[in-house]
């Protein structure tokens, strides 16, 4: 039997390595579609036995539920997060859901300190100085990473990959993680990570729990002046917060490579139309904010790796076999 499978949100920068993987194979007969996956959408998946999809598009109760009327029976994220697809619904309608538990999470962890060194050392202004001759270094001024205190909100795979970067900086990690297992760095609760650290990172999943986690109490808590940096999910800083702590410099830097409405803007050039996420343009009009838009995976040994786990999660869907990554 050939699985055929429609993929959402298809990327240009994607089909060569989804090419490579499928090629001298028949079992499984990819659609691509540049449209995101929702409710108005789904009906492009009608006749495919599944869907293929990022973290943007939407998989809730009423998709699912035309999914499954539709005779879909899988769906293959191309994403390590599934706060996008409603499990139980899919499960109620029996339709399998696989992700791709780990893609070079070190792509995210060298992207986030991209972020730190960035709005530390204002190799973004410089640049640009730079270029008009301007050699003067009055606002450049950075700090030392040696010896800072940085606070990692959950130690899992990219977390841990952050860790080993930063001991190289003999920076002092504080680690906040319900499963934490002693390591390089330092265990603690919340509070502390929070009041201790000079620079912050996000890289615990979005959950209800984790939802708004970093909102005006958690800034209240924080050093004077700390830099936080966002690479795992939007929803876990409350950007108007945000907002109002830069304004009272309590956030010296913010460094964002997810935001909340993310879904809206992200990953298409949106260069001609007028912006209407206020909130997102009053976030970019700060001097110490740097937005990237969901980049942190993008590096060539990472789409790869994307590829190869989404095509064997379909060829293990197509034979009947027991699938190793399964989310319930
Ligand atoms: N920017 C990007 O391109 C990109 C790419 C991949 C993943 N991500 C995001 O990064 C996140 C982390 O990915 P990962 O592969 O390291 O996941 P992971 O599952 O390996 O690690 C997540 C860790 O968070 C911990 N955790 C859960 N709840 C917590 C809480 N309330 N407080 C503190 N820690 C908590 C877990 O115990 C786990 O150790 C993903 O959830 C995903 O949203 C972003």
């Amino acid at each position: 039997m050939q699985l055929t499978v429609a993929l959402f949100s298809s990327q240009k920068y994607e089909h060569a390595s989804f090419d490579a993987c499928l090629n001298n194979q028949t079992r499984i007969k990819l659609t691509r579609f540049e449209q995101s996956l929702d409710a108005k959408s789904a009906i492009l998946s009608q006749g495919f036995d599944a869907v293929c999809v990022f973290v943007n598009d939407i998989v809730d109760k009423t998709v699912i539920e035309q999914l499954a009327q539709f005779g879909v029976k899988c769906i293959l994220l191309r994403c390590a997060g599934f706060n996008n697809v409603d499990l139980a619904a899919a499960n109620a309608h029996n339709i399998k859901v696989c992700r791709v538990p780990a893609y070079s999470p070190e792509a995210v962890a060298e992207h986030c300190v991209a972020l730190m060194l960035t709005l530390n050392r204002k190799t973004h202004k410089a640049y640009n100085r730079i270029r008009e001759d301007n050699f003067d270094l009055n606002g450049l001024l950075g700090f030392n990473l040696f010896k800072k205190t940085i606070g990692i909100i959950g130690c899992g795979k990219i977390g841990l990959a952050l860790v080993n970067i930063l001991n190289g900086f003999d920076a002092n990690v504080l680690v906040c993680d319900p499963y934490a297992v002693p390591g390089n760095y330092t265990i603690c609760d919340l509070d502390t990570l929070l009041s201790q650290s000079d620079v912050i990172s996000l890289h615990c999943p979005l959950t209800e729990q984790t939802h708004h986690m970093i909102n005006e109490h958690a800034f209240a808590k924080m050093k004077q002046g700390v830099m936080l940096i966002n690479t795992s999910r939007g929803a876990l800083v409350d950007s108007k917060a945000c907002i109002g702590a830069l304004k009272t410099k309590k956030l010296g830097y913010l460094g964002l490579d997810v935001y909340e409405q993310e879904s809206e803007l992200f990953f298409k050039d949106r260069s001609d139309e007028i912006m209407q996420d206020d909130v997102f343009s009053r976030l970019v009009s700060f001097p110490n904010v740097l937005v990237t838009g969901h980049q942190g995976f993008f590096t060539k040994e990472a789409l790869s790796e994307i590829a190869q786990i989404t095509v064997n999660n379909a060829l293990e869907f197509a034979n009947n076999q027991p699938l190793s990554n399964e989310v319930k």
